[in-house]
């Protein structure tokens, strides 16, 4: 088993903690004094005189528990501005409508199966043109922004894939081409807590709460953080314009799971640590692919850019599809089920499962193939966790070529 260092990592951001706890959260801001943010069900906010609102003046344009939450977010982001929505695709939803009718996004080519399809299906119908690119090649990138191209779009690590992108590299070629082009980073793989693309050189940072900045499996949401007050405007007016907005309750959730993230997000990165050790070791599988080991192509970069890694892994188990689907039924402590970065591990077969919306053609090129397993690796014990692959490896009566 690899022995679990961060030597090389960046180092974590300064204060992280402390922000989670406090920022946005003052008690101060309340005539009870509340330690604890109340959640702010009321869809309205009585005004003194017409047209004269006080802080709020109707849930869907803010919200006081909405708010909390989004102050905090901007802190760990370290943004200036951050706004939460329904939904990570709800928020894809609205920053693409930060673009009209002709202009084009460069899309990572990995990226969630929801996310191309979106793009593929939604955005294109609706005028936007879409170019996926391999950005993990920043040649290719450069060569793919055309002037019509006012958006680049990437997820790293990539979902499922686990490829990794220079964020710093991309926003200094897309703002070379122009610096209107919006370079747009799902962080949702790696929280707050282990990178901040903003820092980067990216415009607007955002995610699918729903993994881990919740962290407990039980909130849809999606957040986007920008530093620019212009960009933060017209977020701002879509956010309220279109409407795919987050209810209170959520965002309390939301923000008691982000007092954690820290603890939780090291812990992923132990535990997943030694599941992927474990898993390269196994004679009954093909290759994992963990940024966190040094046998990722791109483990330098990881460490380059990111304070951790995160407790997804993807592995090609040896074997066929029978084989992954008899290793996935065989899981008792790991669930099978989409989603990721909640407490507990999860496991998936993305050609089937989360990535089944993207053309077959296509998953054959990013390698999404049916012996591709998906892992969310959870904070139990990790010896539980092992133990549960081991036997349903061996009970998916694998053969052993090693
Ligand atoms: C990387 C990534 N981005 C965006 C999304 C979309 O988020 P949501 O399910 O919250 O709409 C998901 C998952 O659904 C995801 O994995
Ligand atoms: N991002 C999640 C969600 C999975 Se796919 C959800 C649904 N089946 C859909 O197609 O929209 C992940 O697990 O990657």
């Amino acid at each position: 088993m690899a022995y679990f260092t961060k030597e090389g990592f960046l180092s974590p951001f300064k204060s992280f903690a402390t922000q989670a706890v406090h920022v946005g959260q003052e008690p101060e801001q309340w005539q009870s004094l509340a330690v604890v943010p109340p959640i702010s069900l009321s869809t309205t906010f009585k005004q003194h005189e017409p047209g004269k609102p006080a802080a709020f003046e109707y849930s869907r344009s803010g919200n006081p528990t909405r708010n909390c939450l989004e102050k905090a977010v901007a802190a760990l982001d370290e943004a200036k501005y951050s706004f939460a929505f329904a939904s990570g695709l709800a928020t894809t939803m609205t920053i693409a409508h930060l673009l009209k009718c002709g202009d084009n996004i460069v899309c990572m080519n990995d990226v969630y199966g929801g996310t191309n399809r979106y793009f593929r299906e939604v955005a294109q119908t609706m005028g936007l043109t879409v170019s996926f690119v391999d950005c993990t090649n920043l040649e290719f990138l450069k060569s793919a922004i055309k002037p019509e191209t006012k958006m680049v779009w990437i997820e790293t690590p990539t979902n499922p894939m686990m490829k990794l992108v220079d964020i710093k590299g991309c926003a200094e070629i897309a703002h070379a081409k122009s610096q209107d082009v919006i370079v747009v980073v799902d962080n949702t793989f790696m929280s707050a807590y282990f990178q901040r693309p903003l820092a980067l050189g990216a415009d607007i940072c955002m995610y699918s709460a729903t993994k881990y900045m919740n962290g407990h499996s039980d909130v849809v949401m999606g957040l986007a953080s920008v530093i620019c007050s212009d960009l933060a405007e017209r977020i701002k007016f879509l956010q309220n314009a279109i409407g795919a907005v987050p209810s209170p309750f959520d965002c309390y959730l939301c923000l008691r799971g982000l007092k954690t993230l820290n603890l939780r997000m090291e812990q992923h990165f132990k535990n997943a640590m030694a599941v992927a050790s474990f898993l390269e070791a196994s004679p009954y599988v093909e290759k994992v692919i963990y940024p966190g080991l040094p046998s990722h192509p791109q483990h330098e970069l990881m460490k380059r850019q990111c304070t951790g890694c995160p407790g997804m892994i993807t592995f090609y188990v040896r074997g066929d599809l029978k084989t992954a689907e008899a290793f996935l039924k065989n899981l008792k402590v790991f669930a099978l089920a989409e989603s990721l970065g909640g407490y507990e591990s999860l496991a998936e077969h993305p050609a089937i499962m989360t990535h089944a919306s993207v053309p077959e053609e296509y998953r054959k090129v990013l390698g999404i193939s049916d012996n591709l397993i998906r892992l969310s690796i959870g904070l139990e014990d990790v010896e539980d966790i092992i133990k549960d692959l081991d036997q349903a490896l061996r009970s998916a009566k694998i053969e052993d070529r090693k």
